[in-house]
């Protein structure tokens, strides 16, 4: 028995996330006593896959399939649960990112294998299998037991954090059949609306909310934003109002992000927002209402006019970039 983390590739890069998933996995495989593999699908550089190695992974199996280039959800899945059953592994992990959280529950029907999604802890293991892990769309904590044999966790980023473990890793070569039927919905292709950072794979985000009263003043927003190199965001209320693209809107009923930095300008706080965003590392709060409910979880907070400091941080970074 041994442990597979699934190595998710954007353009052929691993975000941190990635290496924090492979840290905790393993952990998990130095708590059961076994080796740890890892699952790399599509394009990526062997000076890449390497990497994987300072966080603890042993051995990798690269899948470079052409039909597999794309991310396809049930065809990803088939070939994770193929690499398990290869590896012998019973338990496998995935950050529970955008993609994941369509793998994990589809590898564990493959697998039929307990699932804990949004875990955020190491899994205790006296007395049974049990994970921490979110619930209710990040407001409380659960913990799950699993009983299966064969385990998939799901691990929210930022819960873990990335911890250096090097081992020497051997890059193996896997070529699993793809069927025909795992190919029925395919991606042709991407097209990336005007080259911006895409927001759930965003490791920094600058999110603006109804204080900035209009879109006409989003300019400071996508300013900032590009010179932090992130992806813009919103509060429902400000998609609502079609003053930015519904793609944009962060929160309970929006996309959930966990970027290392989140910025948010002119946003209360309300916690329909707070679900989507609070799994972010760092959160820092512009906002001139000093009661405003965001500072409570805010890592660092600005109660000012996001008219006057907004402009104050860009003039700040183009000065330091200079
Ligand atoms: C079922 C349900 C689901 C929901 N899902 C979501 C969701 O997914 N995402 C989401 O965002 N909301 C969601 N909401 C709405 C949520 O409850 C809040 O109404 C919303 O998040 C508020 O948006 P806001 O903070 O932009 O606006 P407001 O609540 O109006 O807050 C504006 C903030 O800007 C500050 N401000 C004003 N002027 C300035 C200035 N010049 N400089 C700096 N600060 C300023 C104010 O002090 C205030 O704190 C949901 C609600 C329900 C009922």
């Amino acid at each position: 028995m041994s442990v597979l983390v699934y190595v998710e590739q954007v353009e052929g890069k691993f975000k941190k996330s990635v290496f924090e998933a492979v840290s905790y996995a393993k952990a998990i495989a130095d708590q059961q006593g076994t080796s740890l593999s890892a699952i790399s699908i599509g394009n990526v550089a062997d000076t890449e896959l390497n990497e994987l190695g300072k966080y603890g992974a042993s051995k990798v199996l690269k899948v470079e399939a052409d039909q597999l280039k794309n991310f396809i959800n049930q065809a990803y899945a088939s070939v994770i649960a193929e690499a398990a059953k290869k590896e012998g592994a019973n338990i496998v992990v995935l950050s529970n990112s955008f993609s994941g959280k369509g793998l994990a529950p589809r590898v564990a029907v493959k697998l039929k294998a307990g699932l804990v999604d949004g875990a955020v802890e190491l899994p205790t293991t006296d007395g049974g299998f049990s994970v921490k892990k979110t619930a209710f769309s990040g407001k409380a904590f659960a913990v799950a037991t699993l009983t299966s044999e064969n385990k998939v966790i799901a691990l929210n980023p930022n819960a873990f954090g990335v911890k250096e473990n090097a081992a020497s890793i051997a890059i193996e070569t896997f070529n699993p059949e793809v069927k025909a039927s795992d190919l029925t919905a395919i991606v042709k292709e991407i097209v990336r609306a005007t080259n911006k950072v895409s927001l759930p794979d965003a490791e920094v985000v600058v999110s603006g909310g109804r204080g900035l009263k209009g879109p006409e003043n989003w300019g400071m927003v996508e300013e900032l934003a590009d010179l932090l190199g992130a992806a813009t965001a919103c509060s429902k209320p400000v998609s609502d109002a079609d003053w930015r693209p519904h793609s944009e809107h962060v929160g309970q009923t929006g996309i959930a992000i966990s970027p290392n930095l989140y910025i948010a300008i002119g946003i209360s706080g309300a916690i329909q927002h707070l679900a989507g965003v609070s799994s972010s590392k760092v959160i820092v709060v512009i906002n001139k209402d000093p009661e405003a409910p965001f500072f409570k979880v805010a890592d660092y907070g600005i109660v000012g006019d996001a008219f006057e400091v907004v402009p104050k941080i860009i003039a700040a970074l183009k000065a330091h970039k200079a």
